[in-house]
């Protein structure tokens, strides 16, 4: 295999490419002695080439080093996507250009071609298209295509490193497969209403095969606005851009500033937008966005510098872990805020209403001290450690504008509070004659009401909108062991701590009446449920 890829090479056309590819590089190949594999580093295109070269070409890069000196360097960069030296061999005069880049580019730059034995030839209309069919035919593969062009310089002419009248000396399709995995996470990110949006540097026809390998685009529909160019993209008005951005889904041949346009203008659209990439063409837009997420590997530094989260593993299927745990700790955060207002809401309106009708508060310090370990320390352990769940993953995202408090969440609290209120008030108010029993039995039976109510609530806050609170239960082992904590307590303040916490003990009924009164809570919040917001 190898000897008829190198033997199918003109002698000529195969020291051209072995002086462009050793010479006009910044990838490097080590050998550390004669019998081991050589170690190539480089940029993922830059290693792909040498390891085609060396490997596969069998060519050693340290001959033309040792027998030419380099001039002058054009390094690549993301926005002429070439890159080109200028040589000349030891003790001769004559100079030598290589240019290596983005194919189309590249032949645009050509004005001749070595055939395929090697001689050269005139590249006229008919050839240019020819080329041209084949870089797109290569491209809709999914390849990266290369060329390299060469042109010398005669002895007496000044060595300048030209950009035209080129010789073209080949083509090279790069394959970089799209990895295991990638498939299914962006799936999950559009089922998590996520729209996915690919930014490369690759050309029209490549940027597609590839967006439909990884289904960011279907095979069969018409993409003629989900595809754009960066050209295209930059020279819009900004209200083209605006109006036209929402279906932009690749970007081809994109510059760095096309990148960082693409997220300006999405913000700005008033979209949460998380960027992820690894070379430094991204960092302005890994710094623009919301989140952005670099690779931990191949990623160069300015763009682990410019993001806000490193990927160790440089797998896209990460993104999805992100979202999932993002989400997830917006998601408890709204339940621990809704549980405490709650509470705090309860508390202080049956002691306001307490101490303006009768000049005594039913809720002593302590006690609302110890309500309030119950709802700060106990209630965020509780909920905030509440583990990621797969319906997390089906819900639209949250928009920059919405408020922290849903109208979902105010829907719970205020039933919940209403009906706490309601329970505490009655009995302040008729809890003597109800259950006949003096003003400290009375409080007594307030205070252990008002706990018990937080207690099954905290049951009712673990889901904002799921009706079965008790899904997952089995699994939070902490959330089990606070409540039972939180409940053995309750129990000590009141039959022990009689001095401490100004409370009387209470009988089996009286104890009953406390619980199933606060027990009403969940066949409420499970009512409360059906109301649409
Ligand atoms: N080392 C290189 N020498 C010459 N041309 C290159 C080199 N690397 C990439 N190219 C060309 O530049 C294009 C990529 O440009 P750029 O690096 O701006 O894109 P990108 O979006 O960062 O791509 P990726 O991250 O997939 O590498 C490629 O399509 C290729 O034609
Ligand atoms: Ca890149």
């Amino acid at each position: 295999m190898k000897d008829s890829i190198s033997t199918e090479i003109a002698p000529n056309v195969h020291e051209l490419l072995q002086q462009a590819i050793a010479l006009n590089t910044t990838g490097t190949v080590y050998k550390p002695n004669s019998r081991s594999l050589p170690e190539i580093s480089g940029s993922p295109t830059e290693k792909a080439i040498l390891s085609w070269a060396v490997l596969d070409l069998g060519m050693n890069v340290d001959n033309p080093k040792q027998d030419y000196d380099v001039i002058q360097v054009a390094a690549f960069n993301s926005e002429k996507k070439r890159s080109g030296v200028l040589i000349r061999r030891k003790n001769e005069s004559a100079t030598h250009t290589h240019w290596k880049g983005a194919a189309e580019m590249i032949v645009a730059m050509c004005s001749q071609y070595y055939d395929r034995s090697g001689t050269v030839k005139v590249m006229d209309d008919e050839e240019r298209t020819e080329i041209g069919k084949i870089i797109q035919n290569m491209a809709a593969k999914s390849l990266r295509c290369i060329a390299f062009a060469h042109t010398k310089i005669p002895e007496d002419n000044e060595p300048v490193l030209g950009e035209s009248r080129l010789t073209l000396v080949g083509l090279v399709g790069l394959k970089d497969p799209c990895r295991p995995g990638v498939r299914r996470a962006v799936e999950s990110c559009i089922d998590a209403g996520v729209s996915i949006k690919m930014i490369t540097g690759d050309n029209v026809f490549t940027a597609k095969a590839i967006a439909i390998e990884c289904g960011i685009l279907q095979p069969h529909e018409d993409v003629n606005e989900a595809v754009i160019e960066g050209v295209e993209f930059r020279n819009y008005s900004p209200e083209e851009r605006m109006e036209k951005i929402n279906k932009v889904r690749v970007m081809a041949r994109s510059s760095p500033f096309d990148k960082l346009l693409m997220v300006q203008c999405l913000k700005q659209k008033g979209h949460v937008v998380a960027v992820t990439g690894d070379g430094t063409n991204d960092a302005p837009a890994l710094k623009e966005a919301d989140i952005g997420l670099s690779m931990g590997i191949q990623g160069t530094e300015v763009t682990k510098e410019s993001s806000d989260i490193v990927i160790l593993d440089d797998n896209f299927t990460s993104v999805v872990t992100v979202l999932r745990w993002g989400r997830c700790v917006y998601n408890n955060i709204q339940k621990f805020i809704q549980f405490q207002l709650t509470v705090n809401v309860a508390a202080l309106v049956i002691n306001f209403i307490a101490a303006l009708s009768s000049g005594e508060v039913p809720l002593t310090a302590v006690q609302l001290l110890w309500v309030n370990l119950i709802m700060d320390t106990f209630g965020a352990l509780a909920l905030a450690t509440e583990r990621p769940t797969d319906d997390l993953m089906t819900n639209p995202p949250v928009g920059r504008s919405k408020p922290l408090i849903s109208n979902i969440m105010w829907r719970n609290l205020i039933a919940q509070a209403l009906y706490q209120v309601a329970v505490l008030l009655t009995l302040q108010f008729r809890g003597k004659s109800v259950f006949g029993v003096d003003e400290r039995v009375k409080n007594t039976l307030i205070f252990n009401t008002f706990v018990f109510c937080q207690v099954f609530n905290e049951f009712n806050a673990r889901k904002l909108e799921k009706k079965n609170i008790f899904k997952g239960l089995h699994k939070n082992k902490l959330f089990l062991g606070i409540v039972g904590i939180t409940i053995i307590l309750q129990v000590v303040m009141v039959e022990f701590l009689k001095r401490f916490a100004n409370t009387q003990r209470l009988n089996w009924g009286q104890w009953g009446s406390c619980i199933g009164l606060a027990a009403l809570s969940w066949p409420i919040g499970w009512l409360v449920k059906w109301i649409p917001v």
